[in-house]
């Protein structure tokens, strides 16, 4: 069969959804292909289960560490309720909802897995072997994610490990549970499944947990999970994994053993592009393509790149920002209207370099946008590193009895503006978008004295950091 269209999008993952969306309210006709459930993975494995396991076990943190509240928390957690409410929250892994939402914004659907096969061209075969070959009038967006990337330990591929998929999904709590990496699903899926009642070991092989933030975050987050008793291993090099009957077990370079009855491969992610024809259009199977600010292919004007599988910024937010930007830059390519490439035109993912917000969902919660001090120092930046702890201001201490946090701002002392913004404490999640504002805005020191916080919140820290840089 064949088919014409005016732009395919290979991989109905939250990112490409949206670039269907955006180009079809361009006026543009759009075929999306996807093999597995409509949505990704954010909502069936990744993003949604995650939360949704993890938020129990916040809710009643929060609770014990109010005097008067506590007392009436004499429970422990729910297993079965919250492993229920995470599997509600994917709609039991049934795509019906999206399925629909894709028929509603006109987008044609076609269940399938795509390759590419030339300049413009998708084949894409259905589950029965039926082949449809889509051509693009206009433009191809890649969209088809990530996957789990297995680190090259000796006999890994072999002892049936956990990736972040089986780890969202679990229908049982593994009595011990291995966690080898400590980044953001590390981190996060670590202290899930530890307040769910596992036994967890957490097996990181640099020397701190989240080692692409501030420093202080991953030390706090290494703390608290050693108060919930997860053992926290840094400088931990695996170099071995077998099979014992039920246990898995992990063997570093100098013979220390660790077993668990599963073990969680956590250790960052992989392009998924090994399989969408990638070589017969030049590029390199298996590797994260490479795209300019409009997530435009090099050297390859109707090709694109979005989401995850570019590699820049993997978190669905920054995917479904790709998305409207790529969305904007296709439609007005069609239409032979100019695409301006400058910094913040609606056409570039500008943000991707400057300002990603991100939030790892552990306790404490650790929400940070921009720039590290690290980062500012290697990009060679002006900067002063201004930091103050959250628990002196007033609004946190009546949060939770002592409250323990920080904030760390980095400060370009040329231009007097953010370059970047870490909360590390209880429930700073939603102090974040004050901070991407701040920083996308480039908002001057001079005139965040005249954004005043209410009292008494959390966000009066924004004050206490004025003053502190002030002097
Ligand atoms: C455990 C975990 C928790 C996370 N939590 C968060 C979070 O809290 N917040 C956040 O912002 N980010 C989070 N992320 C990251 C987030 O999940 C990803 O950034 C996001 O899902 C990427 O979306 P995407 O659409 O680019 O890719 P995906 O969601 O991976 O979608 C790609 C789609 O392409 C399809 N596909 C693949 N190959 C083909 C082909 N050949 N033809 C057609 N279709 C194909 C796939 O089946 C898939 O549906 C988390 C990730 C993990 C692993
Ligand atoms: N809340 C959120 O927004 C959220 C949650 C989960 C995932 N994500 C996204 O998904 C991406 C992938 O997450 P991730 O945790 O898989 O990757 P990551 O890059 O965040 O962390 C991987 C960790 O594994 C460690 N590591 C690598 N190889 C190792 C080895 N052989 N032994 C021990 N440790 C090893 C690294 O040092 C690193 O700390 C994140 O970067 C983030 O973009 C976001």
């Amino acid at each position: 069969m064949d088919q014409t269209c005016d732009v395919v999008v290979l991989g109905a993952g939250s990112t490409g959804e949206n670039v269907a969306d955006i180009v079809v309210r361009g006026g543009l006709s759009a075929v999306l292909v996807e093999p597995e459930l409509v949505g990704g993975e954010c909502s069936y494995w990744a993003c949604m289960p995650s939360k949704a396991l993890l938020r129990g076990t916040e809710v009643l943190a929060e609770a014990r560490s109010v005097d008067g509240a506590a007392q009436a928390v004499t429970g422990e957690q729910d297993v079965a309720a919250t492993l229920a409410r995470r599997s509600s929250f994917t709609s039991h892994w049934d795509d019906s909802g999206q399925v629909e939402w894709v028929a509603g914004a006109g987008i044609d659907l076609l269940r399938g897995t795509g390759r590419l096969d030339g300049e413009r061209t998708v084949v894409v075969t259905a589950e029965d072997g039926t082949r449809t070959r889509l051509t693009a009038r206009h433009a191809v967006a890649v969209c088809t994610g990530s996957q789990s990337a297995t680190p090259p330990i000796d006999g890994l591929g072999d002892v049936d490990s956990w990736g972040p998929r089986e780890a969202t999904s679990a229908t049982a709590v593994p009595a011990r549970l291995l966690v080898l990496g400590g980044g953001y699903v590390g981190c996060e899926l670590a202290t899930a499944w530890q307040a769910l009642g596992s036994q967890v070991t957490v097996l990181q092989r640099g020397d701190r947990l989240l080692p692409r933030l501030e420093p202080q975050a991953g030390n706090a987050v290494a703390e608290s999970l050693r108060k919930a008793g997860v053992d926290v291993r840094l400088g931990t090099e695996v170099t071995a994994a077998r099979r014992d009957g039920t246990e898995v077990v992990l063997t570093t370079g100098d013979g220390e053993e660790f077993r668990g009855e599963e073990v969680l491969v956590a250790t960052g992610r992989a392009a998924r592009t090994s399989d969408i024809g990638a070589e017969t259009v030049g590029l390199e199977p298996g590797e994260y393509l490479s795209v300019d600010a409009t997530l435009q292919a090099e050297g390859r004007p109707w090709l694109y790149g979005v989401g995850d599988v570019n590699g820049r910024s993997q978190l669905t937010h920054m995917g479904k920002y790709q998305a409207r930007q790529a969305g904007a830059a296709i439609v007005a390519r069609a239409r032979g209207e100019r695409v301006g490439t400058g910094s913040w035109s609606p056409f570039v993912a500008t943000a991707d370099d400057v300002a990603v917000p991100s939030v790892v969902f552990t306790d404490p919660q650790v929400a940070s946008v921009g720039r590290t001090a690290a980062e500012a120092e290697e990009a060679g930046l002006p900067h002063r590193v201004v930091e103050y702890p959250l628990g002196s201001v007033a609004g946190a201490s009546l949060f939770a009895d002592g409250y323990e946090g920080t904030a760390i701002a980095v400060v370009d002392t040329e231009r007097e503006v953010l370059l970047g913004m870490t909360f590390v404490g209880p429930a700073v999640a939603e102090l974040l978008h004050a901070a991407t504002i701040a920083v996308v805005g480039e908002v001057p020191i001079a005139r965040l004295w005249h954004a005043v916080p209410a009292y008494p919140t959390i966000s009066e820290i924004w004050l206490r950091l004025l003053e502190t840089y002030r002097g």
